[in-house]
């Protein structure tokens, strides 16, 4: 299939281009490179630096290349940043995503996958968490996603679109090879943090919160690494346009890690001492998030393979000590 990826230039973007074409499926990626980088779409990717607010161009793009369906994954996605400065949000995700919906309505595209996240639960009732508990959003982002969801069921009810929506879990590691990985700015994910501090660039990791009601005190997540995440996408895509219905699904391992638990790990992978601090809690974190995937997997017959915390953080290690400034001055 032919396929326009928004947001390719990031990080599960990137890794999701590469599994759709090693499945043969060609691929353009449309990405104004606010916060991704050209160095993470491959030399032999059409990449435009285009913004999905721009429906005519987008319209335009999706009619003369014969899009047959839309990833979308651009967004801005800092959970603390959505507090402070609501109104980017609501600008770049929510309006942004109804105008590139817009464009694929008015160019008949019939399939879209869309990375919504875990923040649409907010504080779980209980663990782990399946698709039909409440959604009760504790930040501004993960009310964006939210809301996008809903646009996605109403453009689906009234125009026949079919989607499939992704709510990861926390998104971790690299690429096996270590050509591409994880690169924002500002760095605010525990994985980066943590290897930042064992090549030295930051002085301590600092622990948010030791008094969780968790085993050690510290919060627990499910990390899912970002290759079992891109080859979820080429499964649902599979799944839609082999006839399935739109859907939602959760996408992490069913595993929780503690934060002292990844601490420990990364230890053990670099085989480096480094200095860990005992911090304040950080406002708005949940203690536990862990996802049931029994749905995508009965559904999709998909599973994660490479997400065992050794494996993520060994891929996460070879990205980010091979390339201790990211993509560099790529951009
Ligand atoms: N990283 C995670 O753990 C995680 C978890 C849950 C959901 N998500 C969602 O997955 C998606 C990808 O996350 P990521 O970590 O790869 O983020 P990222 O910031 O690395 O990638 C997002 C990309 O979208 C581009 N972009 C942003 N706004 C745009 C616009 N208006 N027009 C065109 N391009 C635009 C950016 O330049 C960037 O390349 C996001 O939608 C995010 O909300 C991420
Ligand atoms: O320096 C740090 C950074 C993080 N943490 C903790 O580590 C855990 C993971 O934090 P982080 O990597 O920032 O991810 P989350 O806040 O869990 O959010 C991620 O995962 C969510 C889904 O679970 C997505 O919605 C978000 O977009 C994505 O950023 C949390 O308990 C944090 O409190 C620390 O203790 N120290």
């Amino acid at each position: 299939m032919k396929i326009l990826v928004t947001g390719g230039a990031g990080y599960i973007g990137s890794h999701t281009v590469r599994a759709l074409r090693e499945k043969g499926h060609t691929v353009i990626v449309l990405d104004n490179l606010s916060r991704g980088h050209r160095g993470a779409v491959p030399g032999d990717v059409r990449l435009i630096t285009e913004d999905i607010h721009h429906v005519d161009a987008v319209r335009q793009l999706l009619i003369e290349e014969h899009i047959e369906a839309v990833m979308h994954f651009a967004a801005h996605s800092q959970v603390g940043e959505s507090m402070e400065n609501p109104t980017i949000y609501y600008d770049n995700n929510v309006v942004g995503t109804y105008y590139l919906l817009e464009a694929i309505r008015q160019a008949h595209v019939p399939y879209v996958v869309f990375s919504s996240t875990a923040a649409v639960y907010g504080e779980p009732e209980q663990t782990p968490i399946t698709e039909d508990m409440p959604y009760a959003p504790t930040n501004v982002y993960g009310q964006t996603k939210l809301m996008i969801e809903h646009m996605l069921a109403q453009f689906s009810r009234a125009y026949g679109l079919r989607y499939v929506a992704l709510r990861y879990f926390n998104a971790a590691g690299a690429a096996a090879d270590g050509t591409i990985g994880e690169d924002h700015t500002p760095e605010t994910h525990l994985i980066p943090l943590i290897l930042q501090t064992a090549l030295g660039q930051r002085k301590s990791i600092k622990i948010f919160g030791t008094d969780y009601p968790t085993p050690d005190g510290t919060c627990i997540r499910d990390y899912i690494h970002v290759t079992d995440l891109a080859a979820a996408h080429v499964r649902v895509l599979e799944y839609l346009a082999g006839g399935g219905e739109s859907q939602y699904f959760n996408l992490g391992t069913q595993q929780g890690m503690s934060v002292r638990q990844m601490i420990d790990a990364a230890k053990k992978v670099t085989g480096r001492e480094f200095a860990v601090e005992e911090a304040p809690r950080r406002a708005g974190d949940p203690a536990i998030l862990i996802a049931s995937s029994a749905k995508i997997q009965a559904v999709t017959g998909w599973k994660p393979t490479h997400s065992s915390v050794e494996t993520i953080m060994a891929d996460a290690w070879r990205w980010h000590h091979t390339h201790e400034h990211g993509y560099g001055d790529t951009k």
